[in-house]
């Protein structure tokens, strides 16, 4: 007898990271192949039209997993009951435009979004925002679900993990699956700090093997924090495939864990690191049993907590800046 099903709340379904996300939700690559999946898609009431046509797609992909599909445009008929919620929904960055900009804009629709969560959603919910200013984005979720655990809320700083990885293989000549103990701490944008001082092949120090403390600061650093920046010169819009892969790697990990290899989620601070507590900050985490654990007690030399800082920085002004809606 095939498992229950469980329900998955996507927001921003017409958009283009959406569009990469939910077939290959339905084909089974986030919970697993045995794993059948209700998709609650939420949109903006002009977003309904093409929401109907991306669920005639799927339709006409005829997954045996996809069970069911509900279209809504409000908060709370896609939230209802739901195990896991994606928030990707909100207005990407064109060019030439700070994310920062974006903050006021998306404040709104989170603190909304957070309450709806609050309300109706399952209370082992597992959340992920992805909708810049991601962190800040979740925050604002958080605060507005007050009886739901802050630690089901997470940003996505898998694409920035993922980015990190991709440029030391290519720098090292070393496989992807063999690097671990990579880590990107903060915020998802250019304040990010990519750290690979504790990163091993096979057990073996990766700093060691790329021996170049200029290409890490000036090159690897600048490359991975300014990439989503890069893909919108070059595309014109941002990432969406990559991001869609991030979000899916992000949730599947947090879900079936991570076999004893770090990997980087945006999750509420305790206070470790000297990150102010509920700061969604960019941590090393390893996931087990559908939950996370921080990996702690790692050497802070003085490069990094001057890197860690401006990160730290940024998101309590960030926090600063959407305070008054938060009540
Ligand atoms: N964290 C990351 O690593 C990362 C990476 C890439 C993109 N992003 C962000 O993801 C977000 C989505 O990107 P995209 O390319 O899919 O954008 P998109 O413009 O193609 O789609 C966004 C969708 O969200 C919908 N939307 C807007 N407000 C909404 C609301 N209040 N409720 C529900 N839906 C709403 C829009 O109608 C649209 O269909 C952007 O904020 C982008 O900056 C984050
Ligand atoms: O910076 C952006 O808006 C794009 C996105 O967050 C990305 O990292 O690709």
């Amino acid at each position: 007898m095939s498992k229950p099903a469980q329900r998955i709340a996507i927001s921003g379904a017409a958009g283009q990271i959406a569009y990469s996300l939910l077939f290959r939700i339905a084909n089974g690559d986030l919970l697993g192949k045995d794993q059948p999946v209700i998709l609650q898609l939420l949109d903006l009431p002009q977003a309904q039209a093409a929401v109907k046509g991306v669920v005639m797609e799927l339709e006409d992909c005829a997954f045996g997993l996809l069970q069911d599909i509900i279209i809504t445009d409000d908060p709370k008929i896609a939230f209802k009951d739901a195990d896991f919620v994606l928030l990707v929904g909100a207005r990407p960055r064109s060019k030439g435009m700070e994310r920062k900009d974006l903050l006021s804009a998306n404040a709104e629709i989170f603190t909304v979004q957070g309450r709806a969560l609050n309300e109706v959603a399952s209370r082992k919910v597992k959340i992920l925002v992805v909708g810049n200013p991601a962190n800040t984005n979740a925050y604002i979720a958080m605060k507005s679900a007050p009886d739901l655990p802050q630690k089901n809320f997470t940003s996505m700083m898998r694409l920035d993990h993922n980015r990190a990885l991709s440029q030391l293989a290519a720098q090292s000549g070393q496989s992807i699956t063999d690097i671990e103990k990579i880590i990107v701490w903060g915020n998802h944008s250019p304040t990010m700090y990519p750290d690979f001082r504790f990163a091993t092949v096979n057990g073996a120090s990766l700093t060691q093997m790329i021996n170049d403390e200029t290409w890490n600061r000036k090159v690897f650093m600048p490359t991975v924090a300014k990439r989503g920046t890069a893909v919108i010169e070059a595309r014109g819009v941002s990432s969406a495939a990559s991001a869609a892969n991030a979000a899916i790697d992000h949730m599947r990990d947090w879900v079936l864990g991570s076999n004893g290899r770090w990997v980087t989620m945006g999750v509420p601070s305790t206070g470790a690191y000297g990150i102010p507590k509920e700061l969604l900050y960019g941590f090393p985490v390893t996931t087990a049993n559908g939950e996370y654990t921080l990996v702690s007690d790692l050497e802070i030399d003085a490069f990094s907590r001057e890197r860690m800082d401006l990160a730290r920085q940024e998101l309590l002004e960030e926090q600063n800046g959407v305070k008054h809606l938060l009540g």
